[in-house]
């Protein structure tokens, strides 16, 4: 079983994004930043294969950045701001449109951390639910305040369609691993602050150093 086929455990991604945050939540390190996206893919893969291209793209962001840690500058992106540090001082980020770096660890990062929006929204409309919302319902908001900023028609409109097969709010709940409703609800509510601090912090970094609307 590849790491990212394992089952999916909420208090291991948790774990993950709690402890990305270092230095009083100045900073973030990159391979538990990773794991925490690797914990959600495998949530992902457990809904089926109607969401393979939303968890095959994520899967190939997460490698992008697993090769530069595993690199001969590995050290360079142990923490994000590390790594914006070197590429922009390095000249290895495509700022204004894509050439030489299309695959910048600032770029790649960019994308996930427009995900982890849509996550963060998404978890909160989750947690707050009532028993009969329908996950889509709450999964398309999530994602048309979002993400879908950033996306082509094609790929919304494919998304807002897989949404339609989502699970009922129980069952998600269920393949969560938690335990009862009320466990999740609770979980979730600790976990929030967490993916809003990784959230926040990572904004900041790429606002300060105008990386924001990196092609
Ligand atoms: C407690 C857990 C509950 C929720 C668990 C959710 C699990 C979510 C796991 C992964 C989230 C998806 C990450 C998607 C990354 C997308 C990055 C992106 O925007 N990529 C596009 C741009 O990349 P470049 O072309 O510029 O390199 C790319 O074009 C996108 C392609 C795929 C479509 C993405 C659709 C996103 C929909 C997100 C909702 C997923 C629904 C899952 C429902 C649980």
């Amino acid at each position: 079983m590849s790491s990212t086929e394992e089952k999916f455990s909420l208090q291991e991604v948790l774990v993950s994004f709690k402890s990305c945050l270092v230095d009083d939540d100045q900073d973030v390190l990159v391979e538990h930043y990773l794991s925490g996206w690797k914990g959600l893919v495998r949530f992902m893969n457990s809904l089926g294969t109607v969401f393979s291209f939303v968890s095959k793209d994520a899967v190939s962001k997460i490698q992008i950045m697993e090769k530069y840690l595993a690199g001969e500058h590995g050290e360079r992106y142990r923490t994000l701001q590390s790594m914006v540090e070197y590429e922009l001082s390095s000249n290895l980020v495509d700022l204004n449109k894509r050439g030489s770096h299309p695959e910048s660890g600032c770029r790649t990062i960019l994308r996930l951390h427009r995900a982890l929006r849509w996550l963060q929204l998404f978890l909160e409309k989750l947690r707050t639910s009532k028993e009969d919302s329908t996950t889509s319902t709450l999964c398309a908001e999530a994602y048309n305040d979002s993400l879908a900023n950033y996306h082509p028609w094609l790929i919304r409109k494919t998304a807002n369609v897989a949404f339609l097969v989502l699970p009922t709010r129980n069952t998600f709940f269920e393949v969560m691993n938690v335990g009862t409703t009320e466990d999740v609800v609770d979980m979730l509510g600790e976990a929030m602050p967490y993916v809003c601090n990784v959230y926040d912090f990572t904004q900041e970094l790429y606002s300060q150093h105008n990386l924001l609307d990196i092609p």
